[in-house]
């Protein structure tokens, strides 16, 4: 199978040294030094073993023309940047192709606003990595299935169940589900109630666990995601008792700091617009109270807004 991921970085790296074990993978990324790179030394991915495994010869591009049409794009870009990203990978997409995400947040609709829900493959990952240099990553592992995926327009066909047998060639862990707005659910409100946690406030999750103002946070803002998804008519059983559920979601990173202390920590933008944003936005859609969410969204947009003043 053909397979073009757009985004070279952690996870398109390590998704692009699995994928291309079997199929035909090529990177398409939009920072042009790194595109050098990766073709002048290849990438390195420090297994979860801590054995390393160094990739010499990668298929990498700017230029999506160059890709032409394949099987299966995957865009795997931070939130704000998927509409980019998405509108960037049009020349990939041809009337067979399908575009996967697992990205974090709710990105979903923006890659289908471009390409068409019916082409979306949908998901989450239980997998993950952090950067180490440019072209050096370290593959935490997997704490779950690689994939956990589902058509997004919820009408499985030949094309998709293809896809999906070509990946499971990969050995990997790929788990296919009817509707996977319930387990994109549930990976966001772990996300929605933490990361933005973590980032105003420096802790991991063994430091915020410790402290019950911390978290009483965590738990508002995971009980508005649970309004949010009842208004929308998402069911998944963990919303019952959202606060435990969320608690041991974090205590599972230890002593790791999640991503989006990572990115405050290095003056990056955060994944705050399709995090906390959009749930402010969707609960404002449908009059359910967001107020925390909105509170800590703008604490987030007001730390990034300092990143270059001092
Ligand atoms: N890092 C992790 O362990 C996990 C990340 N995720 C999610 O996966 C997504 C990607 O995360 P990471 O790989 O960590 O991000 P990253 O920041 O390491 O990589 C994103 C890459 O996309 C490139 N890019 C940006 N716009 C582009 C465009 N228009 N065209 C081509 N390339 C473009 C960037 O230059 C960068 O190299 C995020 O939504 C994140 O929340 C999900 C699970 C785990
Ligand atoms: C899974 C987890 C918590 C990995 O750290 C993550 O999604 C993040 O950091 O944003």
């Amino acid at each position: 199978m053909r397979i073009a991921i757009v985004g070279a970085g952690v996870i398109g790296t390590i998704f692009a040294y699995i994928f291309g074990k079997v199929h035909d993978v090529t990177l398409v990324e939009v920072v042009k030094e790194k595109v050098d790179l990766y073709r002048r030394e290849g990438y390195t991915i420090i297994m979860p073993d801590g054995k390393e495994v160094h990739v010499d010869d990668v298929n990498i591009t700017n230029d999506p023309k160059e890709v032409g049409v394949v099987d299966l794009v995957q865009i795997s870009v931070k939130g704000y940047a998927t509409e980019a990203a998405t509108k960037g990978a049009l020349p990939m997409i041809g009337d067979e192709t399908m575009v996967l995400s697992v990205q974090n947040g709710l990105v979903h609709d923006i890659i289908a606003s471009v390409v068409g829900k019916e082409k979306v493959i949908a998901g989450i990952t239980a997998h993950s990595g952090m950067p180490v240099k440019p072209n050096v990553i370290r593959y935490v592992g997997g704490y779950g299935p690689l994939l956990i995926i589902g058509k997004y327009d919820k009408k499985p066909n030949e094309r998709f169940n293809w896809i999906v047998e070509e990946l499971k060639k990969t050995g990997e862990e790929i788990v296919v589900v009817d509707d996977i707005e319930p387990v994109i659910w549930k990976k966001l409100v772990a996300n929605v109630a933490c990361n933005p946690v973590a980032a105003i406030t420096g802790m991991t999750s063994v430091e915020a666990l410790a402290c019950e103002d911390t978290k009483a946070l965590i738990k508002m803002l995971a009980e508005e995601v649970v309004e949010v998804a009842r208004a929308k008519g998402i069911y998944f059983p963990e919303m019952e008792n959202i606060a435990e559920f969320v608690y041991e979601a974090f205590a599972g990173t230890k002593d790791n700091k999640v991503s989006m202390l990572q990115d405050v920590e290095n003056k990056r933008r955060t994944e705050i617009d399709t995090l906390n944003g959009a749930i402010v936005r969707e609960g404002e859609k449908l009059g359910v109270d967001v107020k925390a969410n909105k509170v800590i969204t703008h604490i987030v947009k007001s730390l990034e807004f300092m990143y270059d003043k001092r």
